[in-house]
């Protein structure tokens, strides 16, 4: 028998404080319903629902074409800035619509950060790559832009290898290193998503490795989405897995649920192999 929220409430004696909630279901931090998308005439995605879990992290898997990173484009109004692209139903961040005409997008895109496939430092020094980004949304002093850059290059993993070294040129990192940095660039403006597209398929097992790191880390302060085309990846670092088919959402739940005892047969053909 399944418990109805009314059930969950201890009424509270005469005289006292209201009733006590006893088990109140922690709210997702995103709740997608009944979401489409469509490059023009192309439909992307159709009918997805689900709710993202906050301080967790989701993996989004599926062959290539199923609509992953275009899932990622509508959790920030990437596809904003292209005209034909449309999105209809609804997104709830913290239970705010994110989707209406009224939102503000670059307060959005500071709450729900984003970092590519390709690393994509600005050509500036490693300071300014991140000070660029905390300038598109606040005004700070030298003082607390310094301790900004510090706490974010921290939090990225990086800050040991770079103080030295902040006013050299981006390009001069290593791969897995600007991929850090990007990270560190999204994590300035203390975003409260972060949206990784494949953020590993361009760098050695090394940096890989790293970054997974990285990645359960940050989950215990950020929800993190995460594309991949790397299964193993997806059950290393995923709490909750989503397969999307050809813009439609087939199976999600546990990544333990999803990769040893997935409920459809289209998602045990994925998994195993037999088809992506
Ligand atoms: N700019 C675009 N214009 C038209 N159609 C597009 C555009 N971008 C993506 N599509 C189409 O939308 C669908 C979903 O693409 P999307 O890139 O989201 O898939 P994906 O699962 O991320 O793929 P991959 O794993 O290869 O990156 C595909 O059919 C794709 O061809």
């Amino acid at each position: 028998m399944s418990i109805t929220a009314p059930e969950l409430i201890r009424p509270a004696p005469p005289g006292t404080q209201p009733a006590t909630l006893l088990l109140a279901p922690k709210p997702p931090k995103i709740a997608i319903h009944n979401l489409g998308f469509r490059y023009g005439d192309t439909v992307a995605l159709k009918g997805v629902t689900f709710d993202l879990p906050e301080n967790q992290v989701i993996g989004l898997i599926g062959p290539s074409g199923c609509g992953k990173s275009t899932l990622l484009r509508v959790l920030n109004r990437l596809y904003d800035m292209y005209p034909g692209q449309v999105a209809s139903g609804g997104v709830l961040l913290d239970g705010a619509d994110i989707l209406g005409a009224e939102v503000d997008l670059r307060r959005l895109r500071a709450r729900v950060g984003m970092v590519f496939q390709e690393a994509t430092t600005l050509p500036m020094s490693i300071r300014g790559n991140i000070a660029f980004g905390i300038r598109l949304h606040e005004s700070l002093s030298r003082v607390e832009m310094n301790r900004r850059v510090e706490r974010a290059l921290t939090r990225a993993a990086l800050w040991s290898e770079v103080k030295d070294r902040l006013s050299e040129d981006a390009a001069e990192l290593s791969g897995g290193q600007q991929q850090r940095l990007c990270i560190a660039r999204a994590l300035a403006v203390n975003p409260e998503v972060l949206l990784l597209d494949e953020p590993t398929s361009a760098l050695d097992p090394h940096s890989m490795a790293m970054i997974e790191q990285l990645i359960d880390t940050l989950k215990q302060s950020v929800t993190i989405v995460l594309v991949t085309h790397n299964h193993a990846q997806a059950a290393r670092c995923a709490d909750q897995v989503a397969f999307l088919y050809l813009g439609e959402m087939v199976e999600c739940g546990a990544a333990t649920q999803i990769f040893s005892a997935p409920r459809e047969p289209r998602t045990q053909r994925y998994v195993t192999g037999r088809f992506g």
